[in-house]
């Protein structure tokens, strides 16, 4: 059963890598901001209110994103496994993650920590042009992910859960040392 979590800085490829993964092992890739993005979209409550902080590149309060993240989590497609990429973002988020996996006796995820230097991340963001992609903003979330998802790095590492691979390598080397890193 693989149960994985993607952390890194924005840009370091954690959705490209998810999304090959979870095709690769047939599980679902369950991205939190895809599905900010498509709440957006819908302009349902949660988009609207979701929608500010996102602009500015700053992270949607743990409530919103939690309740999110519990009810995808429920539905039948996640029963055999998933790959949750942006989710936890905060300490509270881990905690969170942790007592509801526990809760469902699937407790037994791992952690990818997917990192590229700064000069990286920013190229490649500039050049995907999502609308939270202007240079000012990736900036910002840069400090937002040192400040408030960095942290989590050492918080699963403590917990041996954490697995780390080089995201500053093309694509296909990046999926290629994920497979063995999840293979051990
Ligand atoms: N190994 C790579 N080499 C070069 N470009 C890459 C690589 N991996 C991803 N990219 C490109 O970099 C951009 C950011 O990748 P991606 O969206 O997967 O990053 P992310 O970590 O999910 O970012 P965010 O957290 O901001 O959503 C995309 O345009 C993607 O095509
Ligand atoms: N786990 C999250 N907590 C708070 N805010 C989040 C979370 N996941 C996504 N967001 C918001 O969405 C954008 C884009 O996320 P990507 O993972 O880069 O697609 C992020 O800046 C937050 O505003």
């Amino acid at each position: 059963m693989t149960r994985l979590i993607f952390l890194g800085p924005p840009g370091a490829g954690k959705g490209t890598q998810a999304k090959a993964l979870a095709d690769f092992l047939n599980i679902p890739h369950i991205s939190t901001g895809d599905i900010l993005r498509q709440a957006i979209t819908d302009q349902t409550d949660l988009g609207k209110k979701a929608q500010e902080y996102m602009d500015k590149g700053d992270l949607v309060p743990d409530k919103l994103v939690e309740d999110m993240v519990e009810e995808r989590l429920q539905k039948p497609d996640a029963e055999h496994g998933w790959i949750l990429d942006g989710f936890p973002r905060t300490v509270a988020q881990a905690i969170f993650l942790g007592e509801l996996l526990a809760k469902m006796e699937k407790d037994e995820e791992k952690v990818v920590n997917l990192d590229a230097p700064d000069d990286i991340v920013i190229d490649r963001l500039l050049g995907r042009g999502r609308k939270d992609d202007a240079e000012d903003v990736i900036r910002h979330r840069l400090d937002v992910y040192r400040r408030d998802t960095a942290p989590l790095i050492k918080y699963y590492g403590d917990r041996h859960k954490l697995l780390t691979v080089n995201g500053n390598q093309s694509q296909e080397e990046v999926t290629a040392e994920l497979k063995k890193v999840i293979a051990v």
